[in-house]
């Protein structure tokens, strides 16, 4: 079974306005709402893709009644640890050009965080968790890093999708992947990352640091595969950009998912890179059509 865990999820709060004055009143001219949050989009991802998974993490509060509602609509296991105050909601502007503005997040007890490597404790050999996401504001930093250990102990397959610190710390714990964007890998070098050259020497370094496969993904550029076996490079498809929110994730789905149904490294590379970009494509995450439809564009370009 794939487990995803999102420590701190959201609801994420579309709002489209034309032309938006700072200091007046600003009339939207759409809206919507979505679960939103990594671990989550993953987990939506994987089902509209015929899968299945748990979701995992921490939610409370009215918000979080409403994202276990659609996840319960959507027939989206989950098994979240429920805290006291309000799952965040999260702004994602659009007017033209996308804004974010995320909330902080409901804080964690100590003893919801004892309860949540509880049920990471039960998970086998043969799961697969992928942490997603940014930490809640009271948790320290090296939490992530204190999963992936016990992840390691124990055998279990896991993937972090995060950056900074909190990525750092869980490298020499040998996650299956990482995904930091060109952004997130030369925050991590104190470098900035300007060519795909460059993306895959930091990419090679992050790779020697420990995680099986990376994978730095570049936005419209596409994404970089760096594993034991192969470098690897994967064009985007043709298409209008709609949303880029969730696409980091649903390419994350997608190559969790072709990497356990025992694709080869570049079909999986492939499969996440259709999902990523049918998801930018798409006002909401990527529906399986689009995906399929898309798979055919992508050409691979291996690098060594
Ligand atoms: N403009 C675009 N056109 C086509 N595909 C895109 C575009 N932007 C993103 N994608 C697809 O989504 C994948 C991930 O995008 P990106 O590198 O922006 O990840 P990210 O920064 O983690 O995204 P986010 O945090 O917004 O989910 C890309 O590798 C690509 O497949
Ligand atoms: O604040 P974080 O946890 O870093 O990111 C949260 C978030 O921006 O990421 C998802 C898209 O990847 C959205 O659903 C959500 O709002």
């Amino acid at each position: 079974m794939i487990y995803t865990c999102t420590l701190n999820p959201s609801i994420d709060y579309i709002v489209e306005v034309e032309d938006v004055k700072l200091g007046s009143l600003n009339r939207a001219t759409k809206t919507a709402y979505y679960p939103g949050g990594k671990g989550i989009n993953v987990s939506r991802v994987l089902s509209r893709l015929g899968s299945s998974s748990t979701a995992l993490g921490y939610i409370g509060g009215f918000t979080g009644a409403f994202i276990r509602d659609v996840l319960a609509k959507s027939g989206i296991a989950n098994d979240f640890i429920e805290v006291n105050e309000p799952t965040r909601i999260n702004i994602k502007l659009k007017t033209g050009k996308e804004t974010e503005i995320n909330g902080l997040g409901a804080s964690i007890t100590k003893e919801e965080e004892s309860k949540l490597f509880e049920k990471i404790s039960a998970l086998s050999t043969e799961d697969f968790l992928v942490l997603a996401g940014s930490l809640p504001p009271n948790v320290s930093a090296d939490f992530y890093s204190l999963i992936a250990k016990l992840c390691f102990e124990k055998n279990i397959p896991f993937i972090v999708d995060t950056s900074g610190v909190a990525l750092e710390g869980i490298l020499h714990y040998e996650p299956f992947l990482v995904k930091p964007n060109e952004h997130e890998l030369g925050e991590l070098f104190g470098v900035a990352i300007t060519s795909l050259e460059e993306a895959v020497n930091y990419g090679k370094k992050l790779h020697e640091k420990g995680p099986k496969n990376v994978i730095v993904s570049l936005g419209s550029k596409g994404a970089v595969l760096i594993n034991d076996r192969v470098i690897a490079h994967a064009n985007v498809p043709k298409g209008e950009l709609k949303n880029s929110v969730g696409a980091g994730d649903s390419l994350v789905a997608g190559f969790v998912l072709a990497s356990v149904s025992k694709k080869n490294d570049l079909e999986a590379l492939k499969y996440g890179i259709a999902c990523g970009s049918a998801t930018a494509f798409s006002l909401d995450l990527c529906e399986k059509l689009d995906v399929e439809k898309l798979l055919p564009e992508i050409k691979i370009n291996i690098l060594s």
